[in-house]
C-alpha cells in the first residue's frame, strides 16, 4: 500500500472523543465518508481498559478491514501484535520505533510522533514509516501536547527529507489544514473535526473534498 495515499485522512478516534453518536457509528461514517486510514487511540479520561478496550479494538478492526483502511493503534504494541493490526504509532515517550520494529516486523506500519528535525531524523534512522508533526494548531484533545507548532517544523522536516511520509496533527479542520499541506505534509490527521461533530459522515466527505482540490490525485 502507498503509504502518502494512506495518511491522505488520517482519522483517529478513542471512545471518549465522540460526541454526538456510539463510537463504532462514528468509525463507519468516517469510513463511509471516506477516510484512508484509522488510529486506535483508547487513553486519556474514562478510556476503555482490558477486555472491554480489547473487543472494542477488535469492532473497530473489523470496520476497517471490511473496507480495506488500515488499522493502526497508538502506543500498545502488545494489542497490535495480538489482533494482528496492521501497525503501531508511538509517541516520544513510547517504545523506540527499532524494538517496536523488532517486535512488529517488516511487514506493518510504524508511525512516531515528531516535533523536531532531530526527532524525525531519529525515526527515520530507526526505521519509522511515516511520521505525525504538530500539534500545527491549539487543540484540547490531547491536554499534554507540546506547544503549538505551526508548519514550521513540518516543513524543515520536508527540507531535508523530500520524499519521507509526514501527515500533519493538532487542531486541523477542512477550513485550516491547507498550510500544512503546503509546508510539506502529505495528509492530515483528525480527532474532533471528525468524532465529536453531529454528522462525522458529512465532514468526513468535506475533508476528503477540500483535500482533492489542494493534492490533486488525493
Ligand atoms: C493526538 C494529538 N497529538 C498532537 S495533537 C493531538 C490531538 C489532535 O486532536 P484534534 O484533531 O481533535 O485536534
Ligand atoms: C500523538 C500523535 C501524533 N501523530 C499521530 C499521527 F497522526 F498518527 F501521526 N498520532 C498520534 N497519536
Ligand atoms: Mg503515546
Amino acid at each position: 500500500m502507498n503509504i502518502k495515499e494512506a495518511l491522505r485522512i488520517y482519522f483517529i478516534m478513542g471512545s471518549n472523543n465522540c460526541g454526538h453518536h456510539e463510537p463504532l457509528d462514528v468509525l463507519k461514517q468516517a469510513i463511509d465518508g471516506g477516510i484512508t486510514m484509522f488510529q486506535f487511540r483508547e487513553k486519556g479520561s474514562g478510556a476503555l481498559i482490558g477486555e472491554a478496550k480489547k473487543q472494542f479494538a477488535r469492532d473497530c478492526f473489523r470496520l476497517c478491514k471490511q473496507a480495506n483502511v488500515p488499522f493502526i493503534v497508538n502506543d500498545d504494541v502488545d494489542l497490535a501484535i495480538e489482533i494482528g493490526a496492521d501497525g503501531v504509532h508511538v509517541g516520544q515517550d513510547d517504545l523506540d520505533a527499532g524494538i517496536v520494529r523488532q517486535k512488529l516486523g517488516q511487514d506493518k506500519i510504524i508511525g512516531v510522533s515528531s516535533h523536531t528535525l532531530q526527532e524525525s531524523k531519529a525515526a527515520i534512522e530507526a526505521g519509522a514509516d511515516y511520521i505525525g508533526m504538530g500539534p500545527v494548531y491549539a487543540t484540547t484533545t490531547k491536554l499534554d501536547t507540546n506547544p503549538v507548532a505551526g508548519t514550521t517544523a513540518i516543513q524543515e522536516t520536508r527540507e531535508h527529507f523530500p520524499q519521507f511520509p509526514i501527515v500533519a496533527i493538532g487542531g486541523l479542520q477542512a477550513d485550516n489544514f491547507t498550510p500544512a499541506i503546503e509546508a510539506g505534509a502529505d495528509g492530515i490527521s483528525i480527532i474532533s473535526a471528525i468524532a465529536s461533530v453531529p454528522n462525522p459522515k458529512e465532514a468526513t466527505e468535506k475533508l476528503v473534498s477540500t483535500m482533492k482540490e489542494v493534492i490533486n490525485d488525493a
